[in-house]
């Protein structure tokens, strides 16, 4: 179970800030499929394509992006240090601030959704949906936004796993030494643990290949038994191996995205924020 980042002590616990992310992998695994229902309807994506009453001139979905922020914003969201808005501006909170312990050093500074942003846009949406315009451009907008959240959530919590294997007394001094050198390409290095990286790739394909099934022509006999029909049922999926199942997300784009979106992008933001741990000291 994740810990709530108000009652997080000082000194977060790895193996608890992977339990999250862990978690935030059926968040996203869920908002894609939601999105894929859905036509790509790319004019949602093109600046001035859409005609607003009052000139505007971004896409359809930078505008809803930034009246959704602007909500979130009024009700704090943006304080909390594991949130991060994609757009700039905001107003401000509506409410008095709540009391976050200082668990990162500058949480703020860093920001990558323009990339998460782009990397969404422009790989994931054509990948998981069908070509073409089936007019549901605010459905797929509200998904696009939860799955953007969702994103910006999972790769800006490298900053907590940072700060925790910064704290960790066995590779301490080996980190500062690197923070002083400011040795980028050798804090990359520490940082990596490409087994956690395999199991996290095998486990996220089975999820998506489970959640992704479409049991609709699943029933129940009389004694209640599921009667799968056609459908691969979870059972089959353990050893499913090269066999393709269908599914209602293609579980190879999922799983080649966070290979090379997802896992590169929290890398880089742990690189950066460690680069910068030392700078106020
Ligand atoms: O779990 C960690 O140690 C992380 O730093 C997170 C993460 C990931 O993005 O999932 C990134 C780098 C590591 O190589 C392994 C996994």
């Amino acid at each position: 179970m994740s810990r709530n980042l108000l009652i997080l002590g000082a000194a977060p616990n790895l193996g608890e800030l992977r339990d999250t992310l862990v978690r935030l992998e059926d968040t996203i695994i869920f908002a894609l499929i939601e999105r894929s229902q859905f036509k790509h309807n790319s004019s949602i994506y093109e600046p001035g394509k859409m005609h607003f009453k009052d000139g505007y001139q971004g896409s359809f979905l930078s505008w809803f992006l930034k009246e959704v922020e602007c909500v979130h914003a009024r009700v704090r969201r943006y304080q909390s240090p594991d949130e991060y808005p994609f757009t700039d501006n905001l107003p401000e909170p509506v409410l008095a601030p709540l009391d976050y312990p200082p668990v990162l050093v500058d949480p703020s500074h860093i920001n990558i959704n323009d990339e998460i942003f782009d990397a969404y846009v422009n790989t994931v949406v054509p990948g998981i949906t069908v070509a073409g315009d089936d007019t549901n451009y605010g459905s797929s907008a509200t998904r696009d936004i939860e799955c953007l959240q969702a994103l910006s959530r999972r790769i800006h919590y490298g900053k907590f796993v940072a700060e925790s294997k910064f704290q960790d007394v066995r590779t301490h001094d080996e980190y500062v030494k690197c923070i002083k050198e400011q040795n980028r390409d050798r804090l990359m290095e520490l940082l990596t643990n490409a087994p956690v990286e395999e199991l996290l790739l095998k486990r996220l394909k089975a999820k998506a290949i489970i959640y992704g099934q479409d049991l609709s022509s699943a029933s129940l006999d009389s004694n209640g038994t599921v009667n799968s029909g056609s459908v691969p049922l979870v059972a089959a999926v353990a050893d499913c191996g090269e066999e393709r199942v269908k599914t209602r997300v293609d579980y190879d784009l999922v799983v080649s995205f966070y290979r090379d979106y997802v896992i590169p992008l929290t890398k880089e933001v742990e690189v950066e924020y460690l680069l910068h741990r030392l700078d106020k000291e």
